[in-house]
This record gives structure tokens, C-alpha cells and sequence, in this order.
């Protein structure tokens, strides 16, 4: 439902103290571009309303590009207690051309926060707002929450360790000078596997990139936060959690509640399509390799003919999302409309044909969960987007690796050192994932013994993961104590 079309004040309402006791908290949600950020907030919006009786408002600043995919999930929504209102589009056209995706991102609420300012206002005196709650690209907008009084919360769509990561770089950036990639020796997080500064993510590769500033300083912001949800749960990072409770304090940390996983649970969102589930049901138990780089990667032509070559060579059965290629590998397509063009014509020449018995190639969107969750997948090929983890981990499908581009090297290094749960795509000098290791990862994941242990371990967090939702789990409890804490507020 839109924003205009909200509940307010009946003229029957007796004192307006007493109406205020007695509203739902609000709280406003500001999520930045890209549905990676958007589809988990929209779930976390649904438990907030459903387990904690709160009402929420959805303000998203964007600049007029790839909006339906957004829109539909919104429509999608069937709650009363959940509204919208897309801010006006801002404009980008000052920027050149090879600008960085993290800039446009944070640049989209910047430009927007004049336009977000009248919005908490409307808000504010219609609703008990108490809240503003946004991913980790928006703590810019913490400084209008504080003219709302309003406790600023961030949801971070990502895991401990990049929290950690998170939390450490303003301390790196101060004591080192080389690029990150160069540090002699990897990086040891509270609690979590060491990771080569060559894994961090994009962003803060090229200290000289003016984005690099504008990530630490959002970072140091990110402190300011009166709490931090994190997608992720206590079971599966168990180290880089119990570190934050036992250091966070001393470290001045905001407070951090593990809340995942939150995921896409909806088949009703608008985006997904039956094709690729009824060509599963007549696939053998665990025998199909699901290939997604999610809603924004792209490979450059040359590896999307390797990818094809290797899951031919594979000789097993696949769906493969396809989209066009982009000009260099590991990009990120957010914000670049690629209007027209048909993936298909970029297969190797016979491909489709000789691949028919096995293989189905769906253009740009399949309906992930659904596939996920289906007898017949087997394995995913993933960009290690964080949500495309957590479906993973909930439907118990083992991985291959193949991180593409934000903080994806960073998941990559968790799921195959320290989770035990994927294979690793290891690329050339070129950077170029081969044809002939494209077919061994798919042909061990599938058919292998090491890909049954990676099974196994799937299995297990699949398990932890039903046990933080039931009552008492420590994700439930988690989510409860924050939305004790806002209910609290401005009563
Ligand atoms: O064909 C598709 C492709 C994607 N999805 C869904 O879209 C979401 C994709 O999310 P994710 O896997 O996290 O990928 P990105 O969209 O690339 O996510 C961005 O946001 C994530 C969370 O912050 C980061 O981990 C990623 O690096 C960043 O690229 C998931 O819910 C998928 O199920 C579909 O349903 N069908």
C-alpha cells in the first residue's frame, strides 16, 4: 500500500497521549539501490509487523533506473501495516562514466536526504515514529534521524565477519599505507578466518579511488548506530559473535543482535516464473547444478563461453540464469540498463542444442528460492551474494564460489575455509575461471565424495538454521530484545 493511503488519526479518538500509548511503534525504512538490500528488509519488515505488532513505512531514494524489479516486490506486500513511497528520482548525470556502483549507491541517498527529511516529517505526525532503520550504505541518513529524535538502526545485509571488517577498517586505513592487497600478512578478525586484503571488499582496493574515503567514513559512522542487525546466526559464526559481546563494549561498539537468517520466503513477489520448476520435477533427486551470479552480475563474453564450455563438459544437468555479457568481467550491472538484448545470442554457436537433454538457460530471473528449495537441485553455482547464502544454507544446497564483486571474495573465504561448505572458483592471471576446473568443481559437487561432505555440512547448518526461529532461538530472541527496546520508546 502507498504512503498516502496510511491509516491516521480518527476524530473519535479520545486524549492524544493516551491515542500515542496505544499506536503500533513505527518505524521508517531507508534502504539504498539494489535488491540485495531490499528483499531482506522487506522480510524483516514482515516479522517486525507479524511477531512484534509494529507498522513500517518504506522510503527509497533511487535514481528512476531498475525500478519495477523493486516495485513488484513492494505490490507484492500483503499487509496493512506496511506501506511505501519511492522518493523523487535523483540525477547522475554530473558523474563519469566509469563511477564505482558503491558511489551511485551512497550518491542515490545523499541526494536524497532533503526529500527524505520531508518525509519523516509527514511521518512523524501521523505515526510513533521511533525508528529509522537502514542498510549499511545508509548511515548518511543518520544525521536526519537525529533531527527526529529518532534512534537510527542498521540492518547489515551481510555477515559478522564483514562486520567485523567493518568495524576494523578506520584502524587500518590509519596504520597502514600500502593497498590492502599488499599487507604482508592476512588480517585476523576477532573470531573469524584470516582473510588476505586482497579478499576485502571492492570498494577499499584502490585507497587513491575517492570511494575509498567515502566507505571509511561512512564506516565510522556505521558506530553511531544505536544497534546493528546482522544477517547472519550465532551457529554459524559462532567466534565472530561471541567476539562482539565480549569486545564490543570495550571497542565503544554499537550493540550487534544476530538476527538471520532473514530470506526470501515469498513465491508471490511477482518476479519468478514456473518454467524452471516444472522442468526440476522432471529431474532426479539432487542431480541439478543451479547457476545464478544474482540480481546484478555479469561476466565479460570470453568467460561466459568458458562457463558454457565447462557445464558441457560436466556432463550434468544445470539452469542456468543467463545475462548479457558486460565488457570487462566481475561488473556489476545495477545501474547500466542493458535495454534489448537477448542473452541467448551470446551462447557459443550449437550450445543450446547440444546441451538441451540436460540443461535449461533462463533469461536474467529465475525464481531462486523456489529452486533452492526444489528435491532436484543439487548444488549452486553462486556469486556468493549474501542472501543467495543464506537460501543456500536454509535449503541445504552446497556451493561453488565464483565471487564476482562487492564483498563477495570476503563470503567466499568463509564458506570455503571456514564454513566447509563450498568450492572455491579459482581463476587465472587473466582472471578467467576456466573451462576444464568449471567442470571438475560441477562434476565433485554433484557426483563427488568431497561434494557429499560439503552436503553434509550443508546439512547441518540447515538444521541450525530452522532452530534460531522457533521459539526461544537465538535469533528470535535476538530481533525480540530490539523490538523490546523500540517499543520502549516515545511511549
Ligand atoms: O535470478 C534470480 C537472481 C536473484 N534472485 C534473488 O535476488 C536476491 C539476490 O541477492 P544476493 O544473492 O545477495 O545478490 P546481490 O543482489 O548481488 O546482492 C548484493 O547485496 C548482498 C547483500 O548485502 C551482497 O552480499 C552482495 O554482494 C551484493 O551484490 C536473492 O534473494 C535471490 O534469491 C532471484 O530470485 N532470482
Amino acid at each position: 500500500m502507498a504512503l498516502n493511503t496510511q491509516s491516521h488519526h480518527s476524530s473519535n479518538q479520545h486524549h492524544n497521549d493516551h491515542h500515542k500509548l496505544i499506536k503500533p511503534p513505527h518505524v521508517a525504512i531507508v534502504p539504498t539501490p539494489g535488491l540485495g538490500h531490499l528483499i531482506p528488509l522487506v522480510e524483516l519488515a514482515k516479522r517486525l509487523v507479524v511477531q512484534h505488532n509494529f507498522s513500517i513505512t518504506f522510503i527509497i531514494p533511487n535514481d528512476g533506473s531498475h525500478l519495477a524489479p523493486h516495485k513488484k516486490v513492494l505490490e507484492a506486500l500483503d499487509s496493512q501495516s506496511i506501506s511505501y513511497v519511492f522518493l523523487p528520482p535523483v540525477s547522475f548525470h554530473d558523474l563519469p562514466a566509469d563511477v564505482m556502483i558503491e558511489t551511485k549507491i551512497t550518491l542515490t541517498l545523499t541526494r536524497s536526504l532533503s526529500a527524505l527529511r520531508d518525509s519523516l516529517k509527514v511521518l512523524n505526525e501521523s505515526t510513533r515514529l521511533v525508528a529509522l532503520l537502514v542498510d549499511v550504505f545508509g548511515a548518511e541518513a543518520f544525521d536526519v534521524a537525529n533531527e527526529f529524535h529518532l534512534s537510527p538502526y542498521i540492518f547489515f545485509s551481510a555477515n559478522a565477519m564483514g562486520l567485523w571488517l567493518l568495524f576494523h577498517l578506520p584502524h587500518l586505513d590509519e596504520t597502514t599505507s600500502c593497498e590492502y592487497r599488499d599487507l604482508p600478512e592476512p588480517v585476523l578478525l576477532p573470531g573469524c578466518v584470516p582473510i588476505q586484503g586482497g579478499d576485502f571488499l571492492d570498494p577499499v582496493q584502490d585507497r587513491s579511488n575517492p570511494v575509498y574515503k567515502a566507505v571509511v567514513h561512512i564506516f565510522k559512522k556505521c558506530r553511531s548506530a544505536a544497534g546493528i542487525m546482522v544477517n547472519s546466526f550465532a551457529d554459524l559464526e559462532p567466534g565472530a559473535f561471541k567476539a562482539f559481546k565480549e569486545k564490543g563494549a570495550g571497542l565503544c561498539l554499537p550493540r550487534v543482535y544476530p538476527i538471520g537468517p532473514v530470506i526470501k520466503t515469498s513465491s508471490t513477489d511477482g518476479l519468478d516464473a514456473n518454467e524452471c520448476l516444472r522442468w526440476l520435477d522432471k529431474q532426479p533427486y539432487g542431480s541439478v547444478l543451479f547457476v545464478s551470479f544474482g540480481s546484478g552480475g555479469t561476466l565479460s563474453q570470453e568467460q561466459l563461453n568458458e562457463l558454457a564450455l565447462g557445464l558441457e563438459l560436466s556432463g550434468q544437468r544445470f539452469i542456468w540464469v543467463i545475462k548479457s555479457p558486460n565488457e570487462t568481467a566481475n561488473n556489476a550491472s545495477y545501474f547500466t540498463v542493458k535495454g534489448g538484448e537477448n542473452p541467448f545470442e551470446f551462447l557459443p554457436n550449437g550450445f543450446l542444442e547440444r546441451t538441451k537433454d540436460v540443461g535449461l538457460v533462463v533469461s536474467s530471473w529465475a525464481p531462486q528460492v523456489q529452486v533452492l528449495s526444489h528435491g532436484s537441485t543439487g548444488g549452486f553455482l553462486t556469486h556468493c551474494g549474501w542472501n543467495s547464502v543464506l537460501e543456500s544454507i536454509v535449503h541445504g544446497v552446497p556451493l561453488i564460489a565464483w565471487p564476482l564483486y562487492a564483498e563477495q571474495r570476503m563470503n567466499k573465504v568463509l564458506l570455503v575455509d571456514g564454513l566447509k561448505v563450498a568450492f572455491g572458483a579459482k581463476a587465472d592471471e587473466k582472471g578467467i575461471v576456466g573451462s576444464q576446473d568449471i567442470a571438475k568443481y560441477v562434476r565433485d559437487l554433484i557426483e563427488g565424495d568431497e561434494g557429499k561432505l560439503l552436503s553434509k555440512k550443508m546439512e547441518e547448518y540447515k538444521e541450525a538454521a530452522k532452530l534460531v526461529w522457533a521459539e526461544e532461538g537465538s535469533s528470535a530472541k535476538s530481533l525480540a530484545e530490539v523490538a523490546q527496546i523500540l517499543n520502549g520508546l516515545k511511549n
